[in-house]
């Protein structure tokens, strides 16, 4: 039975020339015996077998290389709110010699606006964990004197770069009100209101719509759709997500001929409200994908000197490790010859619709330059393990670009620029290199599965026979993810 679920790749020569059939494991099947870390209960090697000629990353016998531990907060839902405008003031000049002066009340301040910077240095969202709300503060009203209200202040909100910003809902205090008037409100001046109700003049005047509509306006310019950004690189410029709201307009801007002391100004208008879901996508090389207990942590444990944990149940990884390798001690300090490896939790089936731990998992994977598909030999049937985790991949993945909206992504570098419209190119999950690690290799009955997961593969795609547990075979799992990523 042909494996069909499974993309086929071309053979590529690089990855070819290095043995996956890693010989210890199955000794009768290659002479040749390649051993970096003999461990207690392994075999012995018997004298006729000569050690692999092929170079080794030599991980284990390297104590440079890093491996951080350190789980992170990587989606959060967080509401905003921009900062109300302040109410015009109503306001006459008086003095000694003038009893009826002028009007000269002040414009109210507007509201802060809310921004979102992606930044070198941050690393997860768990600074923003406890807030939950985030509002910014409201202008101040206007005072006598023309003199305006204080503005609200400004919030940027600072998140790591791989950041991704879903808008979930908002509210324009314009567009939503429930009462398409309701937003064009006065104030009045002490005890006149019943007076600036009779009197005709106030009835006709106009209430000044496009100031009280311009950040509504701005809004909607910015983000047409629901904010869809994607901060994959430093932003520059803080991006606008909620603009403050307009301040009202004192009482000198309703004089007229006919209406010399008007004994009303507008109110600020309410601040705008929004709610987003961050989330950070782990950038790692290589994402390692697997069922729970397949020995994705071990792995890791395997070619780093410091410890992910490790358990014998399932979902004992919760939140994504990072492991970087250094692939070569000396070149590695340019930080080039070196590549990630993403420890995620395990996969359930029906991953896609959320169960297990869900769609956690898979959002890591997206952007991992290549998947290593870790597989557990001992289990029943490890071929149809490779198909059901290829399955939740890209059911997930077309459960993903239903979700977005036909017109796309709005991409966003900056303030000052035009938003462009472009629907996000994302790197299929096919269209990603993959290899599979055959773990468990150390236990009996595994050789027979090995194989038939192997052929069920076919050509063009790797196979790597490992024991995490005994550290064996973890090296040429690693030569191949360096072939498969250039490195
Ligand atoms: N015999 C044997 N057992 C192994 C090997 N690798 C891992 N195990 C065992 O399998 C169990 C699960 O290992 P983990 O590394 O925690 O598995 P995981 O894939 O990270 O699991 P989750 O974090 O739950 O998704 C542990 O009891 C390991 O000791 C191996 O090569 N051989
Ligand atoms: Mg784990």
């Amino acid at each position: 039975m042909a494996l069909l679920i499974l993309p086929r790749r071309p053979p590529r020569p690089a990855v070819h020339s290095i043995p996956t059939l890693t010989p210890f494991l199955y000794p009768s099947f290659v002479r040749r015996i390649h051993r970096s870390t003999p461990s207690a209960d392994a075999e012995p090697l018997s004298s006729d077998e000569a050690p692999s000629p092929l170079p080794s990353p030599a991980l284990e016998s390297h104590p440079h290389h890093i491996f951080t531990n350190s789980p992170f907060a990587d989606l959060r839902t967080i509401s905003l709110a921009s900062g109300a405008g302040g109410n015009g003031c109503i306001s006459f000049l008086r003095d000694k010699f003038i009893s009826d002066g002028p009007a000269n009340g002040g414009d109210g301040g507007t509201g802060g606006s809310i921004y979102i910077q992606a930044i070198v240095g941050e690393t997860s969202l768990h600074k923003l964990g406890r807030q939950g709300v985030i509002k910014a503060s409201d202008g101040s009203h206007g005072k006598g004197s023309s003199s305006g209200g204080k503005r609200g202040e400004d919030v940027v909100i600072q998140v790591p770069v791989g950041t991704v910003v879903r808008e979930i809902n908002r509210y324009d205090p314009i567009v939503d009100a429930e009462d398409p008037l309701e937003w064009q409100k006065w104030t009045h001046y002490p005890d006149s209101l019943a007076k600036n109700l009779a009197d005709p003049k106030f009835r006709t005047v106009k209430f000044p719509v496009n100031h009280h509509r311009n950040a509504s306006e701005l809004l909607r310019a910015t983000h047409p759709y629901k904010v869809d950004l994607d901060l994959s690189e430093p932003t520059q410029k803080p991006i606008l997500l909620l603009p403050g709201s307009p301040g009202g307009l004192g009482n000198p801007h309703f004089v007229s001929t006919s209406l010399r002391h008007p004994l009303f100004a507008t109110k600020g208008t309410k601040g705008f409200r929004m709610t987003i879901q961050l989330e950070l996508k782990v950038l790692a090389d290589i994402g390692l994908v697997g069922f729970p207990n397949a020995g994705k942590s071990s792995f890791l444990r395997a070619v780093s000197a410091r410890k992910a944990r490790v358990g014998d149940w399932a979902f004992t990884t919760l939140s994504p490790n990072i492991g970087t390798v250094m692939v070569d001690e000396r070149r590695g300090e340019d930080g080039k010859e070196r590549f990630t490896i993403a420890d995620i939790p395990g996969l359930v089936e029906d991953a896609h619709l959320d169960k297990g731990l869900g769609l956690g998992f898979l959002r890591h994977v997206e952007r991992a330059r290549a998947l290593a598909f870790v597989i557990d030999l001992s289990s029943p049937d490890p071929v149809e393990d490779l198909r059901k985790l290829w399955r939740e991949l890209e059911e997930y993945e077309t459960d993903q670009l239903e979700e977005i909206a036909p017109e796309g992504h709005v991409r966003w570098t900056g303030i000052s620029q035009e938003p462009v419209k472009k629907r996000e190119k994302k790197e299929r999950m096919r269209d990603k290199k993959w290899l599979v690690i055959a773990n468990k290799a150390d236990l009996e009955g595994t050789r027979e599965k090995f194989f038939k997961l192997k052929k069920e593969v076919g050509e063009g795609v790797e196979v790597v026979p490992i024991s995490a547990l005994r550290k064996e075979g973890v090296e040429n799992a690693l030569g191949v993810m360096k072939a498969l990523l250039g490195v």
